[in-house]
């Protein structure tokens, strides 16, 4: 996960590194304690299981690396970008682009259907909307299947459908359009076994597909033996 590959000849557009964290800290409140975070490296198409106590960091960590909020100390460099050299609006798209975010409280649009809160980074995106196989329609019908999202429920407004269902309607959200990077913050957290492993199934797999790196935070330790690397968050503050 630390050591670093020189992208040489490899013909994708993006370096070989996702993610490259030195530094990071972050104070909530001027004046308070600063949280500070371990310096990490994560190459494309590798998985990290980013885990740790409750208050550690974790999800003001994603939050750092998703574009969202500025450290107060340090730099983050996603596919090759420095974040925080861009400006707020490129930022968004940058985001827009090349991450998948699922949020803890999964951040869909209330008053938009299923299928409109999936396919909506292709709405938003270009380039996703690009990498999308078939129709964006199609991919987003493959998501929803594949997380045994009933058909009958895409044309519903999202707040109808139960808190498992809305989960892996965010998930599907993150997936669509082959993202570079999935930020994934307790993303199986509502969901029984059957559907945590359906999506586990599916996020990797995709993610092998596509060579997209994956950070995903979870209490759940049995899940660490499917990701590459691990790390923990002690919630170290200065
Ligand atoms: N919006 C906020 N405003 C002020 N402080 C915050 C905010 N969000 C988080 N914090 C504080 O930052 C610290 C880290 O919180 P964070 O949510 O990142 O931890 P976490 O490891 O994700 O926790 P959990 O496992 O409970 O989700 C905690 O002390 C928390 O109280």
């Amino acid at each position: 996960m630390t050591s670093k590959t020189d992208s040489g000849s490899n013909s994708s557009p993006f370096p070989e590194t996702a993610i490259e964290a030195h530094g990071l800290g972050f104070s909530w409140h001027p004046g308070q304690e600063t949280l500070s975070f371990p310096d990490f490296t994560l190459n494309r198409g590798e998985h990290l299981f980013l885990h740790g106590p409750s208050g550690s960091g974790k999800s003001t960590l994603l939050s750092l690396l998703a574009g969202m909020l500025r450290p107060g100390n340090g730099t983050i460099r996603v596919l090759g970008t420095d974040l925080y050299q861009l400006g707020a609006g490129a930022r968004d798209q940058f985001r827009a682009d090349h991450m998948g975010v699922i949020f803890q409280q999964f951040n869909l649009v209330p008053y938009l259907t299923t299928l409109a809160n999936v396919t909506l980074p292709c709405h938003l995106s270009a380039l996703r909307r690009d990498n999308a196989e078939l129709t964006v329609a199609d991919e987003a019908a493959g998501l929803l299947r594949a997380l045994a999202i009933p058909e009958d429920h895409w044309q519903r407004k999202v707040t109808k459908l139960s808190i498992g269902q809305q989960q892996r309607i965010a998930a599907a959200r993150a997936l669509i359009g082959a993202p570079g990077l999935i930020l994934a913050d307790e993303p199986t957290s509502a969901l029984d076994t059957d559907n945590r492993d359906r999506f586990l199934e599916l996020l990797l797999s995709l993610a092998h597909r596509h060579k997209t790196s994956v950070l995903f935070v979870s209490h759940d330790r049995s899940l660490a033996s499917h990701f590459h690397h691990q790390l923990e968050l002690r919630g170290s503050r200065g």
